[in-house]
């Protein structure tokens, strides 16, 4: 699937499919300011590491519109929005990565009118090499999956969260593709549901066989052999190979190492953070307790009791199997990250 993020260069907006909404509407946001899509950012309307980055990318040339707008000083204006933009969401780098490439391409003192046609053609740009690095995973991860297997995975790292095609999902769809028959356990994903509303829905339409598990059968279901293999996304891999994902990721991890089953992390370059030299330095976002203590608009949770709603965890290295890239599948050791990434070991 793909369409779930476009640019419409005449009204300079950025059209989200809104994940929030699926899969029951499907429906489109519209962002015309920096404000709409930090909104849309935050409320995850369009969320996922790639997905956030891409979004973010075209949104610098939302900002440079509007600093133009606030008058003479409009790069002063426009370093304000693109900060705020920056922290619209903590975990995922990609965010930081897609501004700062927009910043780098961004020559002081160049005239704002070709400010904007590079940002929009960068922003194009990135959102196709997102979708090429995507094949590139899917084509080197579907060798790790046999003909038969039944893959579990967690949150949802397909291609409503990337700029299509998936990561962990491209890596399942690739397998498909390559004639493989390969059914899929999406984890529901507690508390917004990524696994069982948008997993679902995606494979759902592309007629690859998927079955929606609560959360805490995953041990049933991998003690009762029905887990080949697991493949997950990531929004930050640290330069050790630690990764942070979804919250319930390291259980997940866990339990795989427990049974002796492979535990895959599909993820682009723009997910590496090689400044941090483990998981411990990645931040961790903490959202709106709402979300834990009502499910479906129905309050779940007694008044006045305290509840926690850290959205992601980190998976220590030892416990990956291998990190699926565009570059190949890599070891999750700093030495391999570093040769495959391009940094100094
Ligand atoms: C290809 S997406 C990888 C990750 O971003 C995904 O697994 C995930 O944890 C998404 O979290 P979300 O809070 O829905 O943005």
């Amino acid at each position: 699937m793909d369409g779930h993020i476009r640019f419409d260069t005449k009204d300079c907006a950025l059209l989200l499919l809104d994940q929030r909404r699926l899969p029951l509407a499907e429906e489109t946001f519209a962002c015309r300011t920096v404000d709409d899509v930090v909104y849309a950012l935050r409320t995850m309307v369009v969320r996922g590491a790639p997905a956030i980055g891409v979004s973010a990318a075209y949104a610098c040339r939302i900002a440079l519109k509007e600093a133009l707008a606030a008058g003479s000083d409009w790069a002063e204006a426009l370093h304000s929005l693109l900060d705020r933009l920056v922290r619209a969401r903590p975990t995922a780098v990609n965010l930081a990565w897609a501004v700062n490439r927009m910043r780098a391409a961004w020559k002081p003192g160049c005239d704002p009118r070709d400010l904007a046609r590079t940002w929009e053609a960068l922003a194009l740009e990135i959102h196709a090499e997102d979708v090429a690095m995507n094949r590139a995973m899917g084509r080197f991860g579907a060798e790790l999956l046999d003909d038969g297997d039944t893959v579990m995975t967690h949150c949802n790292a397909g291609a409503l969260a990337t700029g299509g095609h998936g990561t962990a999902l491209g890596v399942i769809r690739s397998a498909v593709e390559a004639g493989k028959k390969i059914s899929v356990i999406a984890n529901e994903t507690r508390p917004f549901l990524q696994g069982a509303r948008l997993t679902a829905y995606e494979l759902h339409r592309d007629g690859i066989p998927v079955t929606v598990a609560c959360d805490n059968a995953c041990s049933q279901l991998m003690k009762t052999g029905r887990v080949q293999k697991v493949v997950v996304g990531a929004d930050r891999i640290a330069a050790n190979g630690d990764t942070a994902n979804k919250i319930g990721t390291s259980g997940v991890a866990l339990l795989a190492r427990h049974y002796g089953i492979p535990f895959y992390v599909a993820a682009p370059g723009s997910t590496f953070d090689l400044s941090i030299p483990d998981g411990s330095h990645i931040p961790i976002e903490e959202r709106t307790p709402e979300e834990v203590t009502h499910a479906g608009g129905t309050r779940v949770v007694p008044e006045g009791v305290a509840v926690v709603n850290e959205a992601f965890d980190v998976t220590e290295s030892g416990l990956i199997t291998g990190i699926v890239t565009e570059k190949g599948v890599i070891r999750p050791d700093r030495e391999s990250i570093l040769r495959a990434m391009g940094g100094a070991p």
